[in-house]
């Protein structure tokens, strides 16, 4: 009997399209998607496969799905397009990024756009392509952040990067013109943030007709290295989970779909 037939699953996350809501939270930390959980209802867990791990709960309605890709574009784009593919329509990336211009530790910064230095989104849209948010996301994320109003935030340019340590963080004693590349595309460009995965998640998402978007928590400081401390991060991450699930409720993104 048809109800009988198991459905197909996605290949990496080994979800099925009932595994998971119209909207998604994508997490790089996968120790991050069992702390999210706690801020949802009902949460329904699909086995971790590869070490990718996707839940869903609710919030005020609304089923919410959270998988954690790890780190770097290649492996999010996997995640998205698999999501994407079940029936997600609508993805906000959350995460940590490093600090640029006048952003501090512990503050949000959301994407506008991004600059593509990974190679990951090349393999969607030619190097002209912009890589973009979604402006509705976008206003239902700034509204939820100034009802929360529980720290400073930012919107505008990230830069997205594929070399953690031969493009971001330069460990000592290794090649200083890494991190003069790093500063020079912050002043040329008045960047807000850098990562390894906005960039990519953009234009793949607006290529699979998806509306996307990038709220992360800076967390390290370009010049100095500084890193904000765990206690700190903790009461961030908070923050950022309340200020992505809420947004993923807001009442535009129902009524504009
Ligand atoms: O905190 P998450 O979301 O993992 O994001 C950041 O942390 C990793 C590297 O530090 C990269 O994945 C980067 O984008
Ligand atoms: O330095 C950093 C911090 C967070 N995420 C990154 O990609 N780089």
């Amino acid at each position: 009997m048809a109800e009988n037939i198991p459905e197909k699953s996605a290949w990496y996350i080994g979800a099925t399209p009932r595994d998971v809501g119209d909207v998604a939270i994508l997490i790089g930390d996968p120790a991050r998607v069992e702390r999210i959980a706690t801020h949802l209802d009902d949460v329904h867990r699909v086995p971790v496969n590869r070490g990718l791990q996707t839940i869903t709960g609710t919030r005020a309605g609304t089923r919410i799905t959270a998988t954690a890709f790890g780190m770097g574009a290649p492996i999010a784009a996997v995640v998205l397009e698999e999501l994407r593919a079940l029936g997600v329509h609508t993805f906000v990336r959350i995460g940590t990024a490093m600090a640029a211009g006048a952003v501090q530790l512990g503050d949000f910064v959301l994407a506008e756009a991004a600059l593509r230095r990974e190679g990951t989104s090349d393999s969607y849209a030619p190097p002209g392509y912009p890589a973009v948010s979604d402006t509705t996301l976008n206003a239902a994320i700034t509204d939820t952040l100034h009802a929360q109003s529980t720290r400073r935030h930012h919107t505008g340019v990230f830069a997205s990067y594929d070399g953690f340590y031969s493009q971001m963080f330069a460990l000592p004693g290794s090649r200083s013109r890494v991190r003069e590349e790093l500063l020079d595309d912050i002043a040329r460009f008045g960047l807000i943030a850098a990562d390894m995965e906005t960039s990519a998640l953009l234009v793949a998402g607006r290529m699979l007709g998806a509306r996307t978007s990038s709220l992360c928590v800076a967390t390290v400081d370009p010049v100095s290295q500084e890193k904000l401390d765990a206690g700190r991060m903790a009461a961030a991450e908070h923050d950022l989970f309340e200020a992505a699930i809420n947004a993923l409720c807001h009442p535009t993104l129902k009524e504009t779909r």
